[in-house]
């Protein structure tokens, strides 16, 4: 399938491709692990940090309202001991209000819910009688009491802390408010409103009813708000979790009950901003990474190249085998790890095995088999060697006298024998550099290169002496009869004087054989 492909990719690039796969998804991969697992602690972090801040909030807060409801108590049994005189309630009011800034209001009320005194005098309700929630519950209960928060004659949300005001003798006289307004500055709105993180974390609180009694953002303060945590707050749980808030905005929130008064703290801050550090870190490593990934790729760019250095040489090599410098090149080539040095050693293998069987397929197209001489294609390439180079030669020609005789005498196989003996003939009296050919039958003939004619007809004496001379098997001895001619000196084209030899060949025949004919040269040699 993958050969299907149109573009064939090569070695360096697949290498190179795969490592930049390898070191992204590695590189991805790790950078999404670290991700998830900072992602995780610092959610960890952030809704314990929530936790525990809620949960000192909820001390501090706690601690707030016995220090009030302490103030408003000790108040409370001063006038008790002066039967609740009106003067010492002004003045106490007076005190009550400028000592802290615990309450945003003091009233002194008697039994009946008139208003003896109250501080600031801005406030005008003296002499007036008070029906809000918090009075009434403050008149009926006769106790110590911190109200649910409720909205007072002047509209302020306002929660109350009361004590209630006894005569020496025990009977009721009226109690003692302090009014802390939810919406305006004092102690408990600092307590809770000022912290010093610069996160965009905050806090908000709700009554035992869901209703926000401090935010901040104000609109939201009286408002009902219903979500997980609120659920566990109120119900008295502290604890920690991720909660999606009014605005569809998911928060890391720790939650701590306010038992005195039934409330609950959230800290809460988004996730989003939470978040941010492990991002910055991730981007931050990522440039971190970037500069040591490109010299990665550069390195990699490098080494493919090395690699596949020898293998695309060795493939040149094997396109060009024919070529004569191809063992050679392929030898040159450095292949330097095993595979490369596989492929060389089997591509040399090859070769030398390719120009054995092409030399041994050559010399078997050009030899003669019975004889082992050159043949009739192998003296045409001869002689086109010696004419493109311009070196003159000579011809001898040469045929047995009477071979019919023999092979009629003795049979075939012997005639056979006696052609192998004068080609082994012929050779010895060859030097190197002779060319002899059988043309076929009985026919023989040596080329001579730059030998003049004279020298010619003097190996074709030679020659004849030598045939006549030796003794073969069976047969005993056999005579030739020769031809000679020259080139250029016989004549110009190569044919002619081929021809010219063979028809001395049949002059020496008809002269009576066993002997040498020359024809006149037509140039001196
Ligand atoms: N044994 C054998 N005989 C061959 C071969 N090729 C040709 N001959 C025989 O060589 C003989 C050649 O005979 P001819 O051409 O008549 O000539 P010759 O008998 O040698 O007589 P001259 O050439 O006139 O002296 C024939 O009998 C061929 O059959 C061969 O390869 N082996």
């Amino acid at each position: 399938m993958l050969s299907k492909l149109p573009v064939r990719v090569d070695l360096r690039r697949l290498i190179l491709l795969l490592s930049i796969v390898v070191a992204v998804a590695t590189l991805a991969n790790a950078l999404y692990s670290a991700y998830k697992v900072q992602k995780q602690q610092l959610i960890d972090s952030t809704v314990e940090a929530n936790r525990v801040y809620a949960a000192k909030l909820s001390v501090s807060v706690e601690q707030f309202f016995n220090t009030a409801q302490q103030q408003v108590s000790y108040s409370a049994r001063l006038l008790g001991a002066k039967n609740y005189d009106h003067e010492l309630a002004t003045l106490e009011a007076e005190r009550l209000k400028l000592q802290t800034d615990s309450f945003n209001s003091v009233t002194m009320v008697d039994a009946e819910g008139y208003v003896i005194a109250v501080s600031p005098a801005t406030v005008r309700i003296k002499g007036a009688k008070l029906v809000s929630p918090g009075a009434v519950e403050a008149l009926r209960e006769r106790r110590p009491l911190i109200s649910k928060p409720y909205v007072s004659a002047v509209g302020n949300l306002v929660v109350i802390v009361s004590s209630p005001v006894f005569s020496e003798s025990g009977r009721y006289l009226g109690y003692v408010g302090g009014a802390i307004h939810l919406k305006q500055k004092n102690i408990l709105h600092d307590l809770i409103g000022v912290h010093f993180y610069r996160d965009e974390s905050y806090v908000y609180v709700v009554d035992s009813d869901r209703v926000i009694v401090y935010h901040p953002d104000q609109e939201r303060i009286g408002v009902v708000e219903n979500n997980a945590v609120v659920d566990k707050v109120v119900s008295g749980a502290d604890g920690g979790a991720t909660v999606v808030n009014s605005l569809g905005v998911e928060m890391l929130a720790g939650y701590a009950p306010i038992k005195s008064v039934g409330w609950g703290i959230v800290s809460q801050q988004s996730s989003r901003k939470a978040l941010v550090p492990v991002e910055t870190l991730i981007y931050q490593t990522l440039f971190g990474v970037l500069p040591v990934a490109v010299l990665g790729v550069l390195g990699v760019f490098w080494l493919s190249g090395f690699i596949s250095r020898p293998l695309r040489q060795l493939a040149d090599c094997a396109r060009t085998m024919e070529a004569s410098e191809s063992v050679r090149k392929i030898t040159n080539v450095r292949s330097w790890y095993f595979e490369s040095a596989q492929i060389k050693r089997a591509l040399l293998q090859g070769l030398m095995l390719m120009q054995d069987r092409i030399g041994r397929l050559n010399r078997e197209v050009q030899t003669d088999p019975m004889t082992g001489l050159l043949n009739r294609r192998a003296l045409s390439g001869v002689l086109d060697y010696l004419c493109s180079g311009v070196r003159p030669f000579s011809v001898v020609t040469l045929d047995i006298d009477h071979f019919k005789k023999v092979n009629d005498t003795y049979g075939h196989d012997i005639g056979d024998l006696v052609l192998v003996k004068l080609s082994e003939i012929i050779k010895s009296c060859s030097r190197e550099g002779d060319y002899s050919c059988r043309l076929g039958g009985e026919e023989f003939l040596v080329v001579l290169p730059d030998v003049p004619l004279i020298a010619a007809v003097e190996f074709a004496e030679r020659l004849r002496n030598t045939v006549a001379n030796s003794t073969i098997d069976v047969v005993g001895s056999i005579t030739v009869s020769l031809g000679v001619a020259h080139w250029p000196g016989s004549a110009n084209e190569i044919s002619d004087v081929l021809k010219i030899a063979d028809e001395e060949m049949y002059r020496a025949k008809q002269q009576g054989r066993n002997r040498v004919s020359v024809r006149q040269l037509v140039s001196a040699v």
